[in-house]
């Protein structure tokens, strides 16, 4: 389903530079779960942000579908994002004057017979009695469903999660991961970047980085 093809990515700050990916390729599978592991500063964030059309690569090729991303225009890579892609990151990135229900449905996209989706969709993740409270009102763990449900509203095909636990504890942390792994029963594919075992443990592959380069 998506290829990476190649890929590498330095940033140029000043006078240094800093080799975030070097010539990653990596083929995932409609219905994966790959965990991204390794080091602080290997690369794990970058390549997220690549396969989900945020980052481009200096070279090399990520294709969706057979199609490359850095190749769309504009319109389409927006597309992409949109409808095909899902994140959570560690940070939640909820935007902070919009309750739970107004975050949520910013990023839906139209969808036929959709209408109670967000609803059904607030039910299962135990926060519909919540969906008129700000982020400000919520608990870190409420945050970061509220963020999920928004990450697979528009069913992508893809999720990208950037440490989703990294900022939870245990308790939440499983119901998280228990939500994921529902996305993926039906039908979902994961790519997820992780330091904690516990998460590791749901994927069907783990890859690692190392100072760019994938071992
Ligand atoms: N915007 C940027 N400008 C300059 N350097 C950057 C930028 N973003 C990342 N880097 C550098 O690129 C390298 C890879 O960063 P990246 O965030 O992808 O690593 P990571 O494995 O996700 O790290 P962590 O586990 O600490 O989140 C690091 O050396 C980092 O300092």
């Amino acid at each position: 389903m998506l290829e990476i093809n190649h890929i590498s990515k330095k940033y140029v700050k000043g006078k240094e530079t800093y080799t975030a990916l070097d010539n990653v390729s990596l083929k995932i599978e409609s219905g994966d779960f790959i965990a991204v592991v390794g080091p602080s500063g290997s690369g794990k964030s970058t390549l997220l942000h690549t396969v989900g059309g945020l980052i481009r690569p200096d070279s090399g090729q990520v294709l969706f579908r057979g199609k490359s991303v850095y190749k769309m225009d504009s319109h389409e890579v927006n597309k992409y994002r949109r409808k095909n892609v899902g994140f959570v990151f560690q940070q939640f990135h909820l935007i902070p004057y919009l309750t739970v229900y107004e975050n949520i449905k910013l990023t839906e996209i139209e969808l036929e017979n959709e209408n109670g989706s967000i609803e059904a969709t607030l039910e299962k993740c135990a926060l519909l009695p919540l969906k008129n409270k700000y982020p400000s009102e919520l608990s870190v763990g409420e945050k970061q469903r509220t963020a999920f449900v928004r990450a697979i509203i528009s069913n992508p095909e893809i999720l990208l999660a950037d440490e989703p636990t990294g900022n939870l504890d245990p308790g939440n942390s499983q119901i998280l991961m228990s939500l994921i792994k529902e996305f993926r029963e039906n039908g979902g594919t994961v790519l997820l970047v992780s330091h904690e075992a516990e998460t590791t443990n749901y994927a069907n592959r783990i890859v690692t980085l190392r100072a760019g380069k994938l071992l």
